[in-house]
């Protein structure tokens, strides 16, 4: 939406994805500014744990960033981190094909939970995030299906090896709770989470320069 109303707000984020899904509510981030973070999960670490803290991290590394920016030092920065998991087991951020076939090996006529952890850090140094779970069912894919997905390339880069959005949306069997949220950014938590810091998600779409002339 190429006319939503610029808000005092960093997206931390170098997602088109993330990006598209903000503005569809209307919010249009001032700065892009993507924090670049190692995002191999600590020992031990639970599916949910790992996407808050990556959500965290991004969230204060642009907030320290901004801090030394007079232009960006009042934004509110909004950073997301996405992981799918089946069971305890943590699913790779596919950058090779032989990690997207595996990954579809074990999404396939399975049930899998995507994570994503949302987090917004205040001018004032707050932080605050929540954690979204969405239950995504696959059919059970052919040695032909799984092929021709690989050879989309649209795995590149997503967690889990898939993109919902895209081709993979024809897996679907059954999903319970945002989908949004599987795509990288759930909406309706983060425009909660965006009011709790002062950005009232529902005013901007009251914007005067939004109405029609
Ligand atoms: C499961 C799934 C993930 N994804 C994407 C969302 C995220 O971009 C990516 C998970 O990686 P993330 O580390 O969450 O995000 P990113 O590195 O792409 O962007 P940034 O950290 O700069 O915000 O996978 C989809 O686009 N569709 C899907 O169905």
């Amino acid at each position: 939406m190429s006319d939503a109303a610029q808000v005092p707000l960093i997206l931390a984020s170098a997602s088109p994805r993330r990006l598209a899904l903000l503005q569809q509510i209307g919010v249009d981030p001032r700065h892009l500014i993507p924090a670049d973070l190692d995002e191999t999960p600590l020992r031990g670490e639970s599916p949910r744990a790992l996407a808050t803290r990556l959500a965290r991290s991004k969230a204060r590394a642009v907030r320290e960033q901004a801090n030394g920016q007079p232009e960006l030092a009042d934004c509110v920065v909004l950073a997301a981190d996405t992981v799918v998991a089946v069971g305890r087991r943590i699913l790779p951020k596919a950058e090779t094909i032989d990690q997207a076939e595996a990954c579809l090996g074990l999404l396939s006529g399975r049930g899998h939970r995507v994570y994503t952890g949302l987090a917004v850090a205040l001018p004032g140094g707050s932080l605050r995030h929540k954690i979204v779970e969405t239950r995504v069912r696959f059919k059970k894919l052919s040695r032909q299906e799984g092929d021709d997905y690989l050879a989309s390339g649209e795995w590149r880069g997503k967690a889990g090896g898939y993109a919902i959005q895209g081709l993979a949306g024809a897996f679907v069997v059954k999903l319970t709770g945002s989908y949004p949220n599987v795509v990288g950014l759930p909406l309706y938590e983060t425009a909660s989470l965006l009011s709790g810091a002062g950005i009232d998600v529902r005013a901007l779409w009251r914007d005067p320069l939004r109405l029609p002339a």
